[in-house]
């Protein structure tokens, strides 16, 4: 009932009524106005009639003094109902007639008197025909009931008016309720049955009785949202499952990362955690969330109040802050080194911080392993090159400013190589640790033991007092100490090995000497005591220093000698010593300095191989000789059988692309390889006989020939000879110079020769001079010789002559040719 009196019809209604009523009211007032005014007419009209029609009469009955006239004139009047007395009075005020009745009752007195006076009294002048006043008449009219008629007409006005409002707002309520409020509400009954969950699962079908207008529009336009709101449902459901999916793995991602993720109010509490964060912290991620960082206060070192304040912070200022070394701690009280991440985030309606930590501890420790690998040595754990170089420079600073003095030892063992060749690197590993501890044990706390690499030892000895001459005593006395100290036996696996080192000293400061001169001055000063005979010590002087200055500038005229191309190649034959015919050559490299003339090779090929531009060079003198062989086979003159020697130094034999351009040569000067003797010495053995093996086989594979240069000055030892593919031995000049009055020497030219011949190699004896050095080294089997006897190194075309020179002789015998 309720929804009834609510429901639009009655409202429409409500609006009739009250629209209705108005427009009624409206019209009936105007109408009763009218009526209103026509009445008043009415009645004047009809008092002034009455006026006339009464006068003459009353006028005769008042001249005449007839009280019956006058009477009759009065009842006359009486006989208007509105009027209620009448008085005829002459002009002395004598009453002639007067007659009255009540006023009758009427319930439209209080109208009347709103409206009028409720008795109006009239009074007409009475004048005689001859002029002059007469008398006078008088009558009260009733006014309530002269309007009487009035009243009833406006009350029909009224009550039809009522009526016919109530009928039309009857029949409107009629048609409003059929046409639009019943329909409307059997289209709400049925909106009220959709299900919102799936809008469009229903259709609203069109009231019974509604044609095509604004309610069947209603109905089509609702479904039509229905059908858009369930397709907008389905999309959102289709979405929601995506970003529930979505959502997931992003959860699933954020939880197998290896970093922990978490995000905190700005109060501290935990909004979000992952899986990692969760597990350190001994909980579980959905617990995490709402509790407060200071819950977990044990598990890291700062003052909680600490992250609440940065977190504060990075909200407030929207600005990202690292801290890269946090320390937080297991459960078990082991610390852990945390780089954290703190960025603002927009999380809903506020912005938190999210914090992404990730564990830097092995880095760290990885970081610092790699720090004292950087500056320390892998075998002996002493501090190493690098190191070495940082530190000297602070002493060298330190004794500047306080002016005292200190010393650098370069220790080299000595002969080391045989150790790790003979017994293995294990052993050598074993002693080099051995002189590491002892080196240590001799030097005090302050001073620095270093381990360069390989053999080579520093000892820095740190303030030897602030007088030259003691400090170089005192450097003098602990140099000594270690080096009896290293040359002490050092025992491994049951064996007892001997080392003994070479030791150069250099005081510092030095004038205008920096790390790497006092380094380089120290060397040179051991390696004056290695020239002198190993296992002793020597201060560096100015002598050596001047040395080293030359072997700097050498090295500087060399590298410009290779770009302007200042070597070039000679050739000395290689003679068979029993048919005293020409069977070879060996190149040999010549530097014609543009100061000093023709330098020794002896002098300027260390300077190449220490410098490193031996590679360089011997590619040049590789490929130069090689050419000229060509050129001189094509002009008939180099027989097939005939050799090429090669010196070959160990940086170059080591160097990573020696094969490949050995190789390449080969091909680019298309010569047969076999027609190339590659002599090396035993130091380029002596390094590393797996790999030289290697590549000398490699090299043998091509067709390339090997011989085992200045045999005999080395560490010549058969058991390595026997696995090396060389086909020719040469004996060194220094045992073939003296060999005609050195008993030694005889016997070692023989005993090489011997022992040559017996692995199959054919033996070449340097440095023939002499026809009797030849008839000795014939005598001892050796099948070629080289030497002046025959001819020194000479140029190309010098050598092209010797090999067209048809008639080789020399007073040596049956095959001799004169004594040069
Ligand atoms: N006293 C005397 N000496 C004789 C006699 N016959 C030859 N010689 C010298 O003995 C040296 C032989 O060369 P080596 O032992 O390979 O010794 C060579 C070799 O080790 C090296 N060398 C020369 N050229 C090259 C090169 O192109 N590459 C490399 N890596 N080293 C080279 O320089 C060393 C010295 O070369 P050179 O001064 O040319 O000295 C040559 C040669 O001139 C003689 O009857 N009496």
């Amino acid at each position: 009932m309720q929804g009834f009196f609510q429901g639009i019809s009655f409202r429409l209604a409500k609006v009739g009524i009250l629209i209705a009523l108005l427009v009624g009211s409206v019209m009936s007032a105007i109408q009763i106005y009218i009526d209103y005014q026509v009445q008043t007419t009415e009645i004047n009209r009809q008092i002034s009639k009455i006026t006339a029609v009464s006068t003459p009469p009353a006028v005769r009955a008042v001249h005449t003094l007839d009280a019956k006239l006058a009477a009759e004139v009065a009842t006359g009047l009486m006989r208007y109902d509105f009027i209620t007395s009448v008085t005829i009075k002459n002009e002395l005020g004598t009453e002639l007639a007067q007659l009255s009745r009540e006023t009758p009752a009427s319930n439209t007195k209080w109208l009347t008197r709103q409206i009028s006076n409720e008795v109006l009294r009239h009074s007409a002048p009475l004048y005689m025909p001859t002029g002059g006043e007469n008398g006078y008449i008088t009558f009260d009219v009733n006014m309530d009931a002269a309007y009487g008629q009035f009243y009833q007409s406006s009350a029909v006005v009224i009550a039809f008016g009522l009526i016919r409002s109530s009928l039309l707002v009857f029949f409107l309520f009629i048609a409003f309720y059929y046409l639009l409020t019943k329909p409307l509400i059997q289209i709400a009954l049925q909106v009220k049955q959709i299900n919102p969950g799936s809008p469009g699962e229903q259709r609203l079908s069109r009231p019974a009785g509604i044609h095509d207008d604004e309610l069947t529009q209603l109905v089509a336009s609702t479904n039509q949202l229905l059908d858009a709101v369930d397709l907008a449902l389905a999309k959102r459901r289709a979405v929601e499952v995506v970003l529930r999916k979505s959502e997931e793995h992003v959860r699933q991602i954020i939880d197998s990362l290896p970093v922990w993720v978490g995000a905190r109010n700005k109060d501290g509490h935990y909004i979000f955690a992952n899986q990692a964060l969760a597990d350190f912290l001994h909980t579980k991620p959905d617990a995490m969330r709402g509790s407060h960082i200071s819950d977990f206060a044990e598990f890291f070192v700062t003052d909680p109040q600490q992250i609440i304040d940065l977190d504060a912070e990075v909200i407030k200022s929207r600005i990202s802050a690292q801290i890269w070394e946090e320390k937080w701690i297991t459960n078990d009280g082991e610390e852990r080194d945390m780089h954290t991440h703190v960025m603002p985030m927009e999380f809903y309606d506020e912005v938190v911080s999210l914090v992404v930590s990730s564990d830097i501890t092995e880095l760290k420790r990885t970081q610092a392993q790699m720090e004292h690998m950087a500056y320390h040595d892998a075998l002996t754990d002493l501090p190493n090159r690098s190191y070495l170089v940082e530190r000297l420079e602070e002493e060298v600073r330190k004794a500047n400013h306080g002016q005292y003095y200190g010393a650098l030892l370069f220790i080299d063992l000595d002969q080391f190589k045989y150790i790790n060749d003979s017994l293995g690197h294990p052993a050598g590993d074993g002693v080099l640790k051995h002189v590491a501890q002892r080196l240590t044990a001799v030097t005090k706390e302050n001073d620095l033991v270093v381990r360069l690499g390989g053999d080579e030892f520093v000892v820095v000895l740190t303030n030897l007092g602030d007088e030259l001459p003691t400090s170089i005593l005192r450097a003098e006395d602990i140099g000594e100490r270690l080096r009896r100290y290293i040359s002490e036996p050092h025992f491994y696996n049951d064996l007892q090995l001997h080392v003994t080192c070479s030791v150069g000293i250099v005081m510092y400061p030095e004038e205008d000497a920096g790390v790497h001169e006092l380094l380089r001055y120290a060397d040179t000063a051991m390696y004056q005591v290695k020239e002198q005979g190993r296992d002793a010590i020597q201060f560096f002087n100015k002598y050596m220093a001047d040395k080293a200055r030359n072997v700097l500038v050498m090295e500087g005229d060399l590298h410009k000698a290779l770009e302007q191309h200042r070597f070039s190649l000679y050739y000395q034959p290689r003679v068979d010593v029993t048919t005293s015919q020409i069977v070879g050559a060996e190149a040999l490299l010549r530097w014609e300095h543009p100061d000093r003339g023709m330098i020794s090779p002896a002098e300027f090929i260390p300077i190449l191989e220490t410098s490193g531009l031996i590679v360089e060079v011997g590619r040049w003198v590789l490929e130069d000789s090689i050419r000229q062989v060509k050129i001189w086979q094509e002009q008939g003159i180099w027989k097939d059988d005939m050799r090429l020697g090669v010196n070959i130094s160990p940086r170059q034999f080591r160097s990573s692309e020696f094969v490949n351009d050995v190789t390449k040569i080969l091909q680019e000067v298309g010569i047969n390889p076999s027609l190339i003797e590659m002599e090396i010495t035993e130091g380029i053995v002596i390094h590393n006989l797996e790999e030289t093996v290697a590549t000398m086989s490699s090299l043998c594979e091509l067709g390339i020939n090997f011989a085992l240069d200045d045999f005999g000055t080395g560490y010549s030892s058969i058991s390595y000879l026997k696995q090396l593919p060389v086909a020719i031995l040469k004996v060194d000049q220094s045992f073939v110079r003296d060999i005609t009055f050195d008993r030694n020497d005889r016997v070692l030219v023989e005993t090489i020769s011997a022992m040559g011949n017996m692995l199959g190699l054919d033996v070449v004896a340097e440095g023939v001079e002499t026809c009797d050095q030849l008839h000795l080294v014939r005598e001892y089997n050796c099948k070629y010789y080289q030497g002046y006897l025959c001819s020194p190194p000479v140029n190309a075309d010098a050598f092209a002559e010797l090999l067209t020179t048809k008639d080789i002789t020399w007073g040596c015998g049956a095959n001799k040719r004169d004594e040069k």
